[in-house]
């Protein structure tokens, strides 16, 4: 590469950012000048995209046969003078061969230059020419990325944009349409292609700017890990929630012993629920009589059936078909109280019964109940006897009989009003407020089945560590995404949820049917090939017929462990933490032992992910990477439950260069081929 080649390439990124800088300007100015709130976010947003190009605007160009020259970046930006395309927007269909464009399918593209720049500074070239007889290369641009996968990580996952591999692109850009399903294993870039193509739904379909996306993360570590991508990309206004954040007001104070968080999480849960709703109505066997105004009215069990039958043929939620039913009593309430003050009945020797008089006019009591109604009548002034009551007068008395405080414990006795944590309370048999992560979905489905508390709806919803999602907590999902377009991204073979799935198929034919398809990613990125042959006996037993995906690169570091006896963990990982090499490093221990470790390395017991050591749970460290990882007691992990190999194998696949492994008394079988260290070594 020459260096007129840089100087060219550096005078037209200049020219670029000069012209960024004219856009932030009039956007700054706009901003200021306040106005139209509407308008007003509408510059923001645009503030907000040009500034997150500073650390890279342009790292690409295409030179095509035809002798056209488009440069790539991550954004798209137009000389409004001319209309001329400076810079093309890698989400842009042109931009598409950057990323799959080959010697064996040039897609018309004669050569492709990566741009890589510090700052606002070109600092290298690096040119592909795609019409030569070259050998087909296997990786798109490798240099580059096996630079950026070896880098030390900084504890926040970063974008990949200028480095995404053709399978990756191909699943980046699918259809928006319905439900994708990502698999692959640790490493394969699962989460980090969900994000990017969330910015690029975001660019193709403007619909979703107003219906909103949704992604989903296993816990807040990992929220706060990938919260920077997006804003990497531009798109600053995407929610990012774990599930049960997604049921407000319900903190998880309580964690569920594992049979009873699968049991909890099973889709029978939501029969079980509706049952418990609909079993709260109640049809009397005999008349019930309503104390009103000092008069009783009887209603029998067929017009208590009637109104639960009406209440129930609605197909609303059980609170607002409360309202039905309230209507139907009501109604029928009115009825015979308004029965009752047009027919006297007499008693065997002519006296008024039911408080009316001999000659049908009103009694004390009719006058009673219609006065609290608001009618008010004057038996002096010769209206006498009221053949009928008007419309006005049978509302006014439906008004009065609904205000009435015993009309309302009636209908309470028979359709009471219900809220979601007594439902779920009465049926786990737990105080409301102290909830399991298992009983949020549940407290969701029965919001869902009341009919109380505001569901948002999202227009696309990624999910990440899909695997870990119970059916209950699938079905909940569901409800916030009608329009079924979903990214769900995850590895079966990493379950580590009693309740997570065992199959996609199973979990989402229940919602789906067949409308969703799936697409599986094969290269882990991460993890180098030393770390997975050291996993491969454990992925076996984890599942028989998984296959682990294909390292991109070794490192030459072998994995090590050293067997310890039990009052020497804390020594040991001591030991190991202190011996690391360059860049972040955590400790993954059994959940019992971790507030001991993190105590005992002086680092916090909330994992902060920007440390140069943190100390996790396997749970906890779902989705995350580290240079450098040590595992306190693998054995521990690993016999921590059904799912305890699944976690060994996700604790071990977070290293990107190095993995220690720290045995107490017995090494796991599946362990064994790892090279263990003498005792002073
Ligand atoms: N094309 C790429 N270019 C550069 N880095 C990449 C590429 N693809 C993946 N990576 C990197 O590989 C690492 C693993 O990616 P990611 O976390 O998305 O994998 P994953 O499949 O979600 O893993 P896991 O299932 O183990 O959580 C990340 O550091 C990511 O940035």
């Amino acid at each position: 590469m020459t260096s007129g080649e840089l100087e060219f390439e550096q005078e037209y990124v200049a020219s670029l950012y000069a012209y960024v800088d004219q856009l932030r300007a009039r956007a700054a100015a706009r901003v200021a000048a306040g106005g139209d709130p509407d308008v007003l976010s509408v510059w923001r947003c645009e503030l907000a995209r040009l500034g997150s190009v500073e650390e890279g605007l342009c790292f690409g160009r295409l030179d095509m046969d035809d002798g056209r020259r488009i440069y790539i970046g991550r954004i798209g930006l137009f000389r409004e003078a001319d209309d001329a395309e400076l810079l093309v927007d890698w989400r842009a269909p042109v931009a598409r061969a950057f990323y799959t464009a080959t010697t064996a399918d040039p897609q018309g593209v004669r050569r492709r230059r990566r741009i890589s720049t510090r700052g606002r500074s070109v600092i290298a070239l690096d040119d592909e020419l795609l019409d030569s007889d070259g050998a087909e290369e296997h990786l798109v641009g490798e240099a580059a990325l096996l630079a950026a996968v070896t880098a030390n990580r900084t504890g926040r996952m970063h974008e990949i944009v200028t480095t995404l591999q053709a399978e990756q692109d191909a699943i980046i850009r699918s259809d928006e349409r319905g439900a994708l399903v990502v698999q692959g294993g640790p490493g394969t870039g699962k989460t980090a292609v969900a994000l990017h193509r969330v910015a690029y739904l975001l660019y193709t379909h403007e619909h979703l700017r107003n219906r909103g996306v949704l992604v989903i993360g296993p816990s807040d570590i990992f929220l706060d890990y990938i919260g920077q991508v997006l804003p990497g990309l531009g798109e600053n206004r995407v929610v990012s929630a774990t599930v049960p954040e997604l049921h407000p007001n319900a903190p998880i104070t309580r964690i569920d012993p594992p049979e009873v968080a699968e049991r909890k999480g099973s889709a029978e849960m939501a029969a079980i629920l509706a049952a418990a709703v609909r079993d709260r109505v109640r049809i009397p066997e005999e008349p019930v009589g309503v104390p009103f105004e000092g008069q009783v009215l009887v209603l029998d069990p067929a017009d208590w059936e009637q109104a639960v039958g009406k209440a129930r043929a609605a197909g609303v939620p059980h609170n607002q078909a409360r309202l039905v039913f309230q209507h139907e009593v009501v109604g029928a309430l009115t009825d015979r109280l308004a029965e009752r003050m047009e027919a006297v009945a007499y008693d065997e020797s002519g006296n008024a019964l039911d408080g009316g008089s001999a000659d049908g006019s009103l009694g004390a009591a009719d006058l009673r109940a219609l006065e609290s109604a608001g009618i008010v009548v004057d038996p002096e002034a010769g209206e006498g006897a009221r053949e009928l009551l008007d419309e006005d007068d049978k509302s006014a008395l439906r008004s009065a009989l609904l205000a009435d405080a015993g009309v309302r414990d009636e209908l309470d006795l028979w359709w009471p009003e219900l809220t979601a944590e007594e439902v779920v309370g009465e049926l786990v048999d737990c105080d409301p407020g102290d909830w399991s992560a298992a009983d949020v979905a549940l407290l969701d489905e029965a919001a869902a089945l009341l009919g109380s508390g505001e569901q948002v709806t999202y227009g696309h919803v990624v999910v990440d560590e899909a695997q870990e999602l119970s059916e209950m907590a699938w079905r909940m999902l569901m409800r916030r995404c009608p329009s079924r377009s979903m990214t769900i991204v995850g590895d079966l073979a990493q379950t580590g949820n009693p309740a997570g799935a065992r199959s996609w198929d199973r979990v989402l034919g229940a919602h789906l049917a067949d409308r969703w398809r799936l697409a599986e990613l094969t290269v882990n990125y991460r993890t180098p090939s030393e770390v997975m042959a050291a996993t491969t006996d454990l992925l076996a037993a984890a599942g028989p017929g998984w296959r682990p995906p294909e390292s991109v690169r070794s490192t030459g570091n072998q994995p090590w462990r050293r067997t310890v006896d039990e009052r020497s963990l804390g020594e040991a990982v001591q030991r190991a933490v202190g011996e690391r090499g360059e860049g972040k490093a955590a400790v993954i221990a059994p959940a019992d032992r971790s507030a001991e470790l993190a105590r005992l390395l002086g680092v916090s017991a909330r994992p902060e992910l920007t440390a140069d050591v943190v100390v996790l749970t396997a749970r906890q460290a779902k989705g995350l990477e580290f240079d450098e990882v040590v595992i306190a007691d693998p054995g521990a992990i690993m016999g921590s439950g059904a799912f305890g190999a699944n976690d060994l194998y996700v604790a071990m696949t977070r290293a990107t260069q190095r993995l220690g492994l720290v045995c107490v008394q017995e090494v796991p079988a599946e362990l064994a081929r790892v090279r263990e260290l003498r005792a002073q070594s």
